[in-house]
């Protein structure tokens, strides 16, 4: 059984306008998607900025209503459960964000913020509490010093650890990290990364890895679905998604990945601009009369792509 299954989500954001506010049109932005995540995994979810990324991050956490669909935990359908029986949920799945200035209160101490979720979840003493978040500090790689210290005295990648460290002081199965490193300095974006992949060894943790940039991503999971306007587009293993990409949308993400090495950089300008070119010639296959993505059809055990049957032949 997976850690997490994702059924036919959709959630929904009702549009008002007019002198009454009534409710005249929606945004989809989660329009029935589906994905499971094994236990110890770090699954991708990759797009564009707008495609639905943080709100189904957010749905999954709990902080967004979920239109339909299921969400399954460990077969349970939290969607379904009251929140008395969500707490230990709560608990499991905990989410790190991309902006970790505005995600930390600034008036808090760090002390505080990261024993937060030991005050909702664990009821320590004080001092018992002073001596986990002391552990947690160690684990992060902060020193014990930054206890009463504010989150505007640390640099972005110290903040970001400090997050991580609030995010992981419950023991949580799942960590929703939505842009964990997009604010970061590249150097410091590897440390990041890097580090999650030890938390996650130590303490066998599942993440759900929101990203726009497929080569971050690359780093960091094995299995990646592709969302674009609330739909997936494709899904599959790293080798299904970068050695063989099938839908015009993840090629062009593909081809965004920024080139470090100079002797390639025009090569991979080359490959944008043919990207781009077929994309504008044949955008239109690839997508249904309203521009939105067709259902996901399978193309291999692992490698899914949303394409109507007919124009799979040619495309395989
Ligand atoms: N609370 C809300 N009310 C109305 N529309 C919303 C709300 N939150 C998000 N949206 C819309 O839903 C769509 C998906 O937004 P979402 O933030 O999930 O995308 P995203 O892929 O995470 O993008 P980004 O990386 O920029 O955060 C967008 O069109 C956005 O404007």
């Amino acid at each position: 059984m997976s850690l997490i299954e994702i059924k036919d989500l959709k959630v929904h954001y009702p549009i008002r306008s007019g002198f009454w506010n009534r409710v005249t049109n929606q945004v989809k932005a989660v329009d029935g998607i589906n994905f499971s995540i094994e236990a110890g995994e770090t699954y991708g979810l990759v797009g564009e900025s707008g495609s639905g990324k943080s709100t189904t991050g957010k749905s999954v956490v709990g902080l967004e209503k979920v239109t339909s669909g299921s969400i399954f935990y460990k077969g349970i359908d939290i969607t379904k459960t009251n929140a008395r029986h969500n707490v230990k949920y709560n608990q499991n799945v905990q989410m790190i964000f991309q902006d970790s200035l505005s995600s930390l209160n600034p008036r808090k101490r760090v002390l505080d913020i990261i024993a937060e979720p030991l005050r909702n979840f664990q009821h320590l003493s004080a001092e018992d509490e002073k001596i986990r978040v002391l552990q947690l500090l160690d684990t992060v790689g902060l020193n014990p010093d930054s206890l009463y210290k504010y989150p505007h005295q640390f640099s972005g990648g110290q903040r970001q650890r400090i997050g991580i460290a609030r995010a992981v002081a419950t023991n949580p199965e799942l960590i929703i990290a939505d842009e964990p490193v997009s604010a970061l300095d590249l150097s410091v974006q590897a440390q990041v990364l890097n580090f999650m992949k030890k938390i996650q060894r130590e303490f066998g943790i599942s993440y759900l890895f929101i990203s726009h940039d497929l080569g971050v991503v690359r780093h960091m999971c094995k299995n990646i679905a592709i969302m674009n306007k609330g739909r997936l587009v494709e899904v599959g293993t790293r080798e299904d998604i970068y050695e063989h990409p099938m839908h015009i949308y993840t090629k062009r993400l593909l081809a965004a990945i920024p080139e470090v090495d100079v002797l390639h950089r025009k090569e991979r300008k080359q490959q944008r601009q043919e990207i781009e070119k077929i994309y504008q010639e044949q955008a239109a296959q690839y997508y249904d009369k309203d521009g939105l993505a067709y259902p996901l059809v399978q193309v291999s055990p692992t490698h899914f792509v949303a394409l109507p049957q007919e124009k799979l032949a040619d495309k395989l």
